[in-house]
């Protein structure tokens, strides 16, 4: 259901902002591109803290902004928790009394983010007492983020959360957002120029570049379109949402379920019907005209070829889509609906595309030779 609308045109003179999306209501939308590409000028757009001159927003059916209508909702009006690079507390206050030096100037915390649902999140709750010179740098932005959703904001904005921690902390704190994600309901846009955060976090996917946006949808059908550079990178991947299946503990192999049916993996320690993420690099993706029935590779799918395009390095993009299947998609639950029928990209060579005269529409037999588990 998109429950935000965001059409804003800005002229910086050397940069314009173009963008027309409508994006869902709930999970993680990853605004995601280089350096100068306008994520951050759109989340403040979005926030109020820049007023773009043409611009119509609505979230959750309240309209914050129209231009037409002369109608622009100041920052301080929007319910909506924003959190940056840096976890700006105040140094002179605990994290309790951070915390809730937020609550004291709304006037009422009546919506579905409880503060201890939260603490409890970000595994946080044992620090209330401590200064902010006293946390990590992980636990500070825990703590921003808490603070953010204290306010009980309809919208979570964040840029760049991750981008000043490093590589240790980072992986610390993802766990953190990837439960969040799961259990809160409230749509969270988040920026990042990491493929790694985008993998891990994002349910749907906006690719900016020069100020508009390139595309956008549910992440593993917004990686494998053949019209955006990302298709064509060495490190090409979909991800796709899964579910915990099935244990082979005599093989040590885990089955995961998704929308378009299972995988064997190495096994995983988790219960059966916990959620993971399975990513799966093109360059992994080997394709066959018909079932092979001598072959190592465990995991082969039905699947089929939905766009081809030249690759770099005599390389062929072949981009298929799994059809959904009922049972495969009752198991990995709701979120099937975020990530509608399952796409994949295969990176193969040139010849090897040629003699097997692949083509659009072509029923095919997909080989998966290796998958990483995210989370
Ligand atoms: N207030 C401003 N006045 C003029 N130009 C601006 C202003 N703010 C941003 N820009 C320009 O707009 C462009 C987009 O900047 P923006 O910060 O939105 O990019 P970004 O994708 O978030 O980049 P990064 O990943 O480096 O944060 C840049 O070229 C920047 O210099």
């Amino acid at each position: 259901m998109t429950t935000i609308q965001a059409r804003f045109q800005l002229d910086y003179g050397d940069f314009k902002l173009d963008v027309d999306l409508k994006l869902p209501g709930t999970g993680i939308t990853v605004l995601f591109g280089h350096s100068g590409s306008g994520k951050t000028t759109l989340l403040r757009c979005i926030a109020g803290l820049q007023q773009a001159p043409l611009g119509f927003l609505e979230i959750n059916g309240h309209i914050w902004q129209d231009s037409e209508r002369n109608l622009f909702l100041p920052t301080y009006k929007r319910p909506l928790g924003y959190v940056f690079q840096e976890a700006n507390l105040f140094p002179h206050l605990t994290v309790r009394e951070n915390l809730h030096y937020g609550l004291k100037r709304i006037k009422h915390n009546s919506g579905t983010v409880k503060l201890e649902q939260t603490l409890e999140l970000l595994g946080i709750s044992h620090l209330l007492e401590r200064m902010p010179g006293h946390l990590s740098g992980g636990e500070r932005q825990r703590v921003a983020i808490a603070r953010a959703l204290a306010l009980n904001p309809e919208v979570l904005l964040m840029d760049e959360p991750l981008a000043s921690l490093d590589f240790k902390r980072k992986q610390e704190i993802l766990p953190f957002l990837s439960r969040l994600h799961q259990q809160l309901d409230i749509p969270v846009l988040y920026v990042t120029h990491s493929q790694q955060e985008v993998a891990q976090l994002a349910d749907t996917l906006v690719i900016m570049e020069d100020g508009r946006a390139l595309a956008s949808g549910p992440l593993s059908e917004t990686q494998s379109r053949l019209d955006v550079p990302l298709a064509q990178d060495r490190e090409a991947a979909t991800v796709w949402q899964a579910a915990v299946a099935e244990h082979e503990a005599d093989y040590h192999l885990t089955r995961v379920a998704f929308a378009g049916g299972s995988l064997s993996l190495p096994a995983v320690d988790a219960e059966v019907g916990t959620p993971l993420r399975v990513q799966i690099y093109a360059r992994d993706v080997s394709i066959a005209l018909e079932a092979p029935t001598a072959t190592s590779i465990l995991n082969v799918l039905p699947a089929t070829i939905t766009g081809i395009a030249d690759g770099r390095d005599g390389q062929s993009v072949v981009q298929l889509r799994l059809p959904r299947m009922a049972e495969a998609s009752q198991s990995v639950g709701n979120r099937c609906d975020q990530v509608g029928d399952q796409a994949l990209l295969a990176h193969i060579t040139r010849k090897s595309a040629l003699l097997l005269g692949l083509q659009i529409g072509m029923a095919v037999y997909v080989q998966i030779k290796g998958t990483s588990l995210l989370n």
